[in-house]
């Protein structure tokens, strides 16, 4: 049986003499569905009470029931395997490492992937390596894939010759490899293999099973009989995962569901070796078998770090034999040391940064570390909830119909499925989880969502039956922001960090001439950003020009021969203000990101990696002006930029540590927002505590955005910007006196007095009365729906009918409703061409007309996602520019005062 529950006692270890002679032994307590029992734990898995707490998930599979002086406790079996938090997903590439050295896990962890030339080149040789395996040809792959690394090769300075010839030497014992003998017909391959293990709380991607067999690549040599300790832990790994499919689908598979019992290493550069210089086995393949002793000692390490990072922990080193003296991390790992003031077994060097510092530096690990969690628990959803939960919850599209599969000519493939508009989150240009229809123990593939229409279509690296698609939970975002606050506070310079962590007040130098006549904030905007030392803050209320006054500044900055990082949460504003610089005539500029993320008319700026290194470096590094998202900022290649000025869009909706990615690139920063609208969206939101006291604890809470504190804490920083350029003048009322102090203004006669009837072909005649006015408030009894209202949906069709009815093009008319349910009920009434969403996915858009669903029927239901938070009803209250109708339950509307106010500024003539 499968033991499963709470630790409420970790016990200890002891040792005991038993008829097979002296045996260690642990008695945890645990409280499962059933009542507390008392565990024991025996022999080697004894070990996991030294870093058990109370308070953590435990799971004995092949548990046995025993008896003990009349009562019923259970203990492991022979086949037994413990495993703690399951729930906490290990990548099989943090168990390699950590088996290296604990440390070392950790400094990964924190310090990301650095652009270095054995990282480069190994991505290659894996590339290459996937395209052998579908029967690419030999040098075909090798220049392409070598092409495709252009950039940074470019940015390695490194001669694509020479990079070729390398990647060929490596190649040649994967060709020879595959071509020998002892591979018949009948074995099946397959490459990049993405895998989960509910079971064990182990996820990774294998580079290639061969009759169901794991196979990994290093690109190193080793020319020891046997592969190295941590390649054989990573492999067995993959086994372990393979067990748990029971097989993959593979038909020749020899495992029969038993867990692969072989492992094969594969170390390319042996074959590059020079026979009469190198002794020992040059043979590059290394054949290993997996005993269960080591796949228990993989579970076991793999406990030992979802036990730290339940906690939150820092590996001392202390925790495995690892040596040192031989480390080429060394000197890293004292540097972090002593910077963090880190007991560390390698020692440690310099001195530590300041209290205050290290204090933000805990609190926002824990906080990165928090949101890890919630992905994972996310992750876990894949398996706790059945498909049809998940569908019911927005989190997968399930039932499709295949509708075809072609390779593509990048080696990718496009999978097609008959899909019948069911609501999901899964977006266009989202990456999500293609699968068979069983995305844990079946086929599933990562892939990237092209077309969700009356067909979906997905690319992916492997071909796969699409039946169903579900909402992947990326932990990416927290290795991202862990990288940013690395950077931040152990490489950043000191006076910025003074000015972020510190008491440094932020200084601004003069600027004379005029940048935009016609608006005065915005004119003080631009100059405040261009005279900032250190940073400058413009807070743009909706639709007040915050794009047109970006592309200003960027322009005033270059002309002033500075380099500017233009970058933004989305894609779409990091567009926007790229089209707003190219319709004030300035378009020397670069765009990064991938070619799905760019939209069509940036295609032409955008910098592709492939092509001539030499010529694609020197694009990006002699650019004036950078543009990409913040979390491209911190790729390997934009890691290797520097600027002298980051202006960052959207910057209230992100992170503290996401904006530390794009700001660390730059000597100077302006960050530009709205933090009465959306607010960063964090997971863990409301968890973990923050009140510890020094007067950085509001740093411990990532959904609020540096913009946010910066703003509370250095207003003489900041620009407002007064005058809409949106909204009719009843539109923007309630929301200038709610939110903005009543300082918002209509920016010219015409933008105030606009109306729906101005619209060309619209005539108001056969409107109702009120919607002749811009601001209505429509009352609706509603229905019992939790989620939906059918009665409110239905009179928003017929209301969207009348505008239509009058002339106003369905385009123009956009609906907003606070649930996706509720948004699915509107959209299968009202025509195909009216948008209606969510208030985040209205966020940053506008539309002639808008009407807004409020749900509420009864006063209790004033808790749902559009009422919960005011910046969302400031959303939702400002996208229309000429009328703007809100359907919702007088009663129940009125029973709130800000909502009771907004009702009677609706309902007023
Ligand atoms: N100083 C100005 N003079 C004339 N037109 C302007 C000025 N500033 C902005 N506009 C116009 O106002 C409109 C809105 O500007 P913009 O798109 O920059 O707003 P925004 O604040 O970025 O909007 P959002 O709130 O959606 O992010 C645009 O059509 C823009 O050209």
């Amino acid at each position: 049986m499968q033991l499963r529950g709470t630790v409420l006692d970790p016990g200890e270890t002891r040792t005991v003499s038993t008829r097979y002679g002296e045996r260690e032994l642990a008695e945890p307590l645990v409280r499962t569905a059933d009542g507390e029992v008392s565990v024991t734990l025996w022999g080697k898995w004894a070990e996991t009470a030294d870093y058990l707490q109370a308070g953590m998930e435990l799971v004995v599979t092949d548990a046995e029931e025993t008896e003990w002086q009349g009562e019923t406790g259970y203990a492991t079996g022979g086949d037994s395997y413990v495993i703690v938090e399951p729930g906490f997903l290990v990548n099989v590439t943090d168990v390699r490492s950590w088996v290296q050295c604990p440390r070392m896990y950790y400094l990964n962890k924190l310090s990301g992937v650095p652009l270095n030339y054995p990282v480069v080149k190994g991505t290659i040789v894996h590339e290459v390596f996937g395209d052998l395996l579908r029967g690419a040809e030999f040098e075909a792959a090798i220049d392409d894939r070598v092409e495709e690394a252009g950039l940074e090769l470019g940015l390695l300075d490194r001669d694509p010759e020479a990079v070729r010839e390398e990647v060929r030497q490596n190649a040649r014992a994967i060709d020879g490899w595959l071509s020998q003998g002892t591979l018949s017909e009948d074995d099946s391959w397959r490459s990049e293999y993405t895998l989960i293990s509910e079971r064990f709380g182990i996820k990774g991607r294998a580079d290639a099973l061969r009759r169901g067999m794991p196979v990994e690549l290093k690109t190193g040599k080793n020319t020891n009989r046997e592969p190295r300790f941590q390649d054989k832990i990573q492999a067995a790994c993959y086994a372990l995962l393979l067990e748990e499919q029971g097989g993959v689908g593979d038909e020749t598979a020899a495992t029969d569901g038993g867990a692969p019992d072989t492992g094969t290493l594969l170390y390319t550069k042996n074959t590059a070796l020079d026979r009469n210089e190198e002794t020992g086995d040059l043979s590059p393949a290394k054949e290993f078998s997996i005993g269960s002793g080591l796949l228990e000692f993989v579970v076991r390490t793999r406990n030992e770090i979802a036990a730290m990072e339940f906690d939150s922990g820092v590996p001392t080193g202390y925790e495995s034999n690892a040596k040192c003296e031989y480390c080429f991390e060394r000197d890293t790992c004292m540097v972090v040391s002593g910077r963090l003031d880190q007991e560390s077994k390698a020692g440690a060097i310099g001195s530590a940064i300041p209290e205050r510092e290290r204090a933000y530096f805990d609190r926002t690990y824990e906080a990165i570390e928090r949101e890890r969690r919630a992905a994972h628990r996310e992750y876990a959803k894949l398996w706790e909830q059945t498909p049809e939960e998940r569908a019911d919850d927005d989190r997968a599209l399930i039932g499709l119909e295949p509708a075809g599969q072609e390779p593509r000519e990048e080696g990718r493939w496009e999978l097609r499925a008959r899909y019948d508009g069911a609501v999901s989150k899964i977006r266009e240009g989202d990456v999500a989880l293609a699968s068979d229809g069983d995305p844990v123990n079946g086929h599933a593939e990562l892939a990237r969502v092209e077309r969700l229409g009356s067909e979906i279509v997905v690319s992916t690296d492997e071909p796969v039956e699409l039946r169903r698609l579900d909402v992947y939970p990326s932990d990416m975002s927290a290795d991202g922001m862990l990288t940013a606050l690395h950077d931040a506070l152990l490489k950043g310079e000191k006076r910025r960090k003074e000015l972020l962590f510190g008491d440094a007040t932020p200084e601004f130098g003069t600027v004379d001439g005029e940048f935009i006549p016609n608006n005065a904030a915005q004119n003080g905007a631009v100059s405040r950003a261009v005279a900032a030392e250190d940073f400058a803050l413009i807070h743009g209320p909706p639709g007040t020009g915050k794009t047109y006054t970006i592309a200003r500044t960027i322009r005033a900055l270059v002309e002033r021969g500075e380099r500017v990082l233009l970058s933004a949460f989305t894609n779409r504003a990091v567009d926007n203000a790229l089209e707003a610089l190219s319709d004030q005539g300035f378009t020397d500029f670069v765009r990064v990101g991938t070619e799905h993320g760019v939209r069509e008319d940036m295609q032409p700026y955008r910098l592709d990696g492939r092509g001539d290194p030499a010529e694609l470096a020197g694009t990006l590094r002699e650019a004036p002006v950078v543009a990409s998202t913040t979390s491209s900022c911190g790729s390997r290649v934009m890691r290797e930029q520097s600027f002298d000025v980051a202006l960052v869009d959207e910057a209230s909706q992100l992170t503290e540590p996401a904006t530390l990615a794009a700001i660390n690139r730059a000597d100077r920063f302006v960050l530009v927002g709205d933090h009465h609208q959306l607010p960063p969206v964090v997971r863990s939101e409301g968890e973990g505590s923050e009140d510890e006291g020094d007067g950085s604890e509001d740093a411990a809470d990532l959904s609020r955005s540096l913009f946010e504190r910066l703003i509370d804490e250095h207003p003489e920083a900041g620009v407002m910007l007064e005058r809409q350029y949106r909204m009719a003048q009843r539109i923007q009322a309630f929301s200038s006196g709610e939110f903005y102090d009543g300082k918002l203004r209509p920016a010219t006669g015409a933008v105030a007095a606009q109306r729906i009837g101005g619209l060309e072909g619209v005539s108001t005649d056969t409107l109702s009365e009120e919607l002749r006015n811009p601001v209505a408030f429509v009352d609706c009894a509603g229905d019992e729906g939790v989620h939906t209202d059918d009665e409110e949906a239905t009179r928003i069709a017929g209301l969207v009918e009348q505008f239509v009815d009058a002339g106003v093009d369905p385009e123009d008319v956009g609906v907003i409703a606070p649930f996706r349910a509720q948004v699915a009920t509107i959209s299968q009434r009202v025509r195909e061409r009216v948008a209606v969403d969510t208030v985040d996915r209205f966020q940053g858009s506008s539309k002639e007309v808008i009407l807004v669903s409020f749900v509420a029927t009864t006063p209790a239901d004033l808790e749902g996602p559009i009422f919960d938070d005011y910046r969302r009803l400031n959303v939702a209250l400002t996208r229309a520019k000429k009328s703007l109708v809100l359907v919702g339950t007088h009663t129940a509307l009125t029973a709130d005062p800000l909502y009771g106010r907004m009702v009677d500024w609706a309902s007023r003539q």
